[in-house]
């Protein structure tokens, strides 16, 4: 401990990950109950069930298909585990471009991504033991009852809201009692939720302002959805609760689960009927396979799910043909590419010290109080503390469906000075100096508007048939006007809100340093506010849609309401890939949601009960 107080006050800033990343290996040793799973160096031939990629969904299937002690279940991993510093959910931005990070960017188009380092967003994704659930803000957010629906009424039996509702449920152990006492919520699931332990003032400010403006202060998973609350997150003793962390940890001695880390899946193999027979991947520099009696389920999400179907042969014909791929199955793989975005630049002043400047937070202090109590300021989900859901004129007010979310954050880009946010957004030298140098360290807060049903939709495409070469991602942000329409009203709405007494009391003022590029248009008008956001978009990292579920009628679909890919046998796809519409909200719980409902399914097909195993009690 001597070596480390000493350390602290020596470092510059520089050094506060790693310092908190070794003060939080110090926790796990003398606190946490739960040991990491093993990498099982020596694999089997066979297995009854191979599933790629153990992030959101690909967890809870580890878990949920290794409860039948006769199936042999392997999850192979291209990542490593989880480390320290992905733990402490205040600093989950400084994952981004580490060695657990994918590190996507998308190709540089004109609508969007403007102002950005090569016209590119980074899409980050992560490649570690708990996928990106690992890198992500820890959002617990389940979408609107109206999506499920809606992807029942598109065909797909058994997906409505009030069967998922179960499958939620079934996962979460929430313990903020005055939520888990809701007929929305439940405890003792593997998934621990929770509000964040600490907030700044502002949090409340934000709940107060749009309580002001007529909206209500409520659980937006719960009966409605619009209105104002304080984020519920996946944390657990004010640390990260990863999918690896709720779902693989309490099983990781069961003896019919293998965990395989640093393998990289390749393709997928059939026989000549089409049936999947097994996995190509590389480990330790050695090409193997691996081989199914039953299935092989890619849950390697929604870019590199519809990578591993293209490799494989299942795609659009033309382009396989034109990447030197046999074709197995002509089938529209990497379409329907949806994904929420929003404007990273709307930024308030305030004059009071109540924001998140990182030199006031990161700090000796902070850091004993999260290693000793699991609570103080880097327990903030990511930095962001409230949320919203609101209705531009464009969405009727009274259907409940609402069009924008807020992520309320308490301070900016400019509030770490240039260290973590900028880099992770890609936001140029010349954006940062003109619009954020001239307000560093000052106390900001942001709202990051992000819209719920975007029209615009991408699509992806392989570079080459080389398995390690990424996919070229097209988001097409904003191709469709009226999205660009919807995020300048909610631009607006947060304006408003900045007017509100409860933000006034702190003279809230909107960030007065134009962003480059647009200062031609007259200054906080609509086309200077569309302008703004097509040059600091972000994504919300909502990746979705590229393997579609659908009825076999349904020319996008990929997948049928079983998961079941179409055209061969003994494969399916469980991930955010196939919702066949971005939820209205963040997509962790619903992938978790999606890994749990699938687990069922494929129980069921295969004749075993789907009678649960309840998770340890010490966790
Ligand atoms: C930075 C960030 C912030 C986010 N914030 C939130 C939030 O606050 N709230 C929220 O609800 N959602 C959030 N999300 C989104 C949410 O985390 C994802 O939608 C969800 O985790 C997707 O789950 P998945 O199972 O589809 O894919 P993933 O969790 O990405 O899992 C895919 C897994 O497959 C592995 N894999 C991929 N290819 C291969 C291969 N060829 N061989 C072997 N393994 C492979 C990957 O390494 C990974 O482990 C965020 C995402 C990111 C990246």
């Amino acid at each position: 401990m001597a070596i480390l107080s000493s350390g602290v006050l020596t470092a510059g800033l520089w050094m506060v990950p790693v310092f908190m990343g070794l003060m939080g290996y110090m926790k796990y040793d003398s606190i946490d109950p739960e040991s990491h799973p093993r990498d099982k160096r020596h694999l089997d031939h066979n297995y009854d069930f191979i599933i790629v990629g153990a992030g959101s969904a690909g967890s809870v299937l580890a878990n949920r298909l290794s409860e039948i002690p006769n199936w042999k279940v392997l999850l192979l991993e291209a990542g490593s585990d989880e480390n320290t510093v992905s733990d402490i959910p205040a600093v989950a931005a400084y994952l981004q471009g580490s060695s657990l990070d994918w590190q996507f960017k998308t190709e540089p188009q004109p609508t969007a991504c403007l102002g950005l380092v090569g016209g590119r967003c980074n899409w980050p994704r992560g490649k570690v033991l708990g996928g990106s659930s690992v890198l992500n803000y820890m959002l617990y957010v389940r979408g609107n009852r109206r999506d499920y629906d809606l992807w029942e009424e598109m065909g797909n039996p058994g997906w409505g809201y009030d069967n998922v509702l179960h499958y939620f449920k079934k996962s979460e152990d929430n313990r903020n009692p005055y939520l888990a006492q809701s007929p929305y919520h439940s405890s003792g699931g593997y998934l621990t939720v929770q509000e964040a332990p600490w907030r700044t003032p502002l949090a409340t400010t934000f709940v107060e302002a749009g309580m002001e403006m007529g909206y209500e202060n409520r659980d937006g998973n719960g009966e409605h959805q619009t209105g104002f609350m304080i984020a519920q997150g996946t944390i657990r003793r004010g640390s990260r609760c990863s999918a690896a962390k709720a779902f693989l940890r309490p099983v990781r001695l069961r003896p019919n689960l293998h965990i395989a880390m640093h393998s990289h899946a390749m393709k997928v193999l059939f026989d000549e009927n089409k049936r999947a027979i097994g996995v190509r991947f590389k480990r330790d520099g050695k090409v193997q396979n691996v081989y199914a009696r039953r299935e092989v389920i890619l849950s390697s999400g929604a870019i590199n799910s519809p990578h591993l179907l293209m490799l494989s042969g299942i795609g659009q014909a033309d382009h396989l043909r034109e990447m030197g791929i046999p074709l197995v199955k002509d089938a529209p793989v990497g379409m329907n590419l949806q994904d929420h975005f929003g404007f990273g630049g709307l930024v308030f002043l305030v004059d009071k010290p109540v924001s998140m400047v990182q030199s006031r937070y990161e700090n000796m202090g902070s850091v004993m109080q999260y290693v000793m109590y699991g609570k103080g300021p880097l327990t903030i989900l990511g930095g962001v503390e409230a949320l919203a859901w609101v209705n531009t004129k464009y969405a009727n007010a009274t259907d409940d469906f609402p069009d924008i979310e807020f992520h309320f954050v308490a301070g900016s880009a400019s509030s770490d000075g240039g260290k973590q946010i900028k880099k992770a957004h890609g936001i140029s030298d010349k954006m940062y100096n003109e619009m954020f140098r001239p307000i560093v360290n000052r106390d900001t807060w942001s709202v990051i508007p992000m819209i719920l049903r975007p029209y615009s939709k991408g699509y992806l495409r392989l570079r080459s048939r080389n398995p390690f070469d990424k996919v070229l991602i097209y988001p097409n942000y904003m191709i469709d006007d009226r999205d660009a329409k919807i995020l300048v009203e909610g631009v607006k709405i947060a304006i408003a809100m900045s007017k509100t007494q409860a933000f006034q009391r702190l003279n809230s003022r909107v960030n007065p340093y134009l962003m480059p590029g647009c200062r031609h248009l007259v200054h906080w008008s609509d086309e200077y506010w569309e302008c703004a956001i097509r040059h600091y978009t972000v994504t919300i990292y909502h990746h979705s849609g590229t393997a579609k579920m659908g009825p076999s009628s349904d020319p996008e679909a990929v997948v049928d309401p079983r998961l079941r890919v179409y055209g061969v046998t003994n494969l399916r796809v469980v991930d955010a890939s196939i919702m066949p519409n971005v939820v209205s909200g963040n997509t962790n719980a619903p992938t978790i949601m999606i890994g749990e409902k699938a687990s069922d399914m494929i129980k069921q097909d295969w004749g075993e009960s789907t009678v649960s195993i309840p998770p340890p009690k010490d966790v």
